[in-house]
């Protein structure tokens, strides 16, 4: 079984207004809600490609609650902790001259919390993928990650790792099977300015070198690296098109990889379906449909890249 975890999960408030100016009233063109977060968002596109998941976290509140309800809806099995303790956050999404997001805190979580996820957790069997995904709240201490792949790293589980900056950093040691920071987030990790491919694909392979044993660097539309375990690493464009609503572009690329491979294990079918989905999802508003990432699939072609 695959489980996806979202420490903080959120309603994502998509608007779209147009020329927005700051300091003035601004009215809408368009307005929707969705359930987000990213392991939620990594759920719901596996469940769009026939891949079934369970998906975990820390809800509160009425917005927790409507959370539940829509991931639910879409026949996705739930398993959130209800922290009893403010409301599950609101993020704000603006789509005008740019993209601009902001993202809430979100409610406390307690230690009590944490371990109750813990017990959860710790029935996972051999053969489980468990996948990590997204911020924490300010009140959890950055090592979580890596103090749930401490904790599991008996049971033979493949995890996969979305996250950034120390929280990223410190799983390495304990081996995840993937990781996708993109390419600005590989850059504040080494506290570096990247100027081409090759200085990416140098910091990439430092995160390999450092224990991640596939590395996946997405670069919004200038594509993406694959650095293999296999010890080759891969190139591809960035399918065409008109981008509607990137939020979640990265999490539907994850879940793509994880359907890809769990279909062929097959690692380059695993990379081009990451590309295929990540872009679908970005040129539609709600998250990639499995015919989307068809059409997209025919187009996705990856190269060696000589490094
Ligand atoms: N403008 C775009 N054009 C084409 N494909 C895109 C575009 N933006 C995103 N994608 C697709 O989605 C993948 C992931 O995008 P991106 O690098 O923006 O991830 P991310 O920064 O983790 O995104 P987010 O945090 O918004 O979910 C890319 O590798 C690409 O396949
Ligand atoms: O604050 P975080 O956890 O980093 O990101 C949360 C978030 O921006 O990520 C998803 C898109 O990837 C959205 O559904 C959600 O609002």
């Amino acid at each position: 079984m695959i489980y996806t975890i979202t420490f903080n999960p959120s309603i994502d408030y998509m608007v779209t207004v147009d020329q927005f100016q700051t300091g003035e009233v601004n009215r809408v063109q368009d307005e929707y809600i969705l359930a987000g977060g990213k392991g939620i968002n990594v759920s719901i596109v596996l469940k769009n490609l026939g891949v079934e998941s369970q998906t975990l976290g820390f809800i509160a509140g009425f917005t927790g609650k409507e959370i539940q309800k829509r991931v639910e809806e879409k026949g996705i099995h739930t398993d959130f902790i209800d922290v009893h303790n403010g409301y599950s956050r609101i993020n704000f999404k603006l789509k005008s001259q740019q993209e601009t997001e902001v993202n809430g805190n979100g409610p406390h979580i307690s230690k009590q919390d944490i371990e109750l996820l813990m017990e959860k957790l710790k029935k996972l069997k051999k053969g489980d993928i468990l996948v990590l995904s997204g911020s924490i709240p300010q009140c959890v201490s950055n090592d979580i990650y890596a103090n749930i792949m401490k904790e599991l790293q008996d049971i033979g589980i493949e995890i996969i790792v979305d996250a950034t900056g120390e929280l990223l950093m410190k799983v390495l040691e304990y081996k995840p099977f993937l990781i996708k920071p993109n390419n600005h987030e590989l850059a504040e990790m080494f506290h570096v300015k990247l100027f081409d491919q090759k200085d990416i694909v140098t910091y990439a392979k430092k995160l390999q070198e450092m224990g991640a044993k596939n590395v996946l660097i997405s670069m919004a539309g200038d594509g993406a690296f694959f650095i293999c375990e296999n010890g080759k690493v891969y190139f591809s464009e960035a399918p065409k098109g008109i981008v509607k609503n990137s939020v979640g572009a990265g999490d539907s690329m994850v879940a793509g990889f994880i359907a890809g491979y769990e279909k062929t294990k097959d690692y380059i079918q695993a990379f081009k379906m990451g590309v295929a989905t990540g872009s679908a999802s970005a040129f539609s508003h709600d998250l990639a449909t499995q015919e989307e990432v068809d059409e997209l699939l025919k187009t996705v072609h990856e190269v060696e890249y000589e490094y």
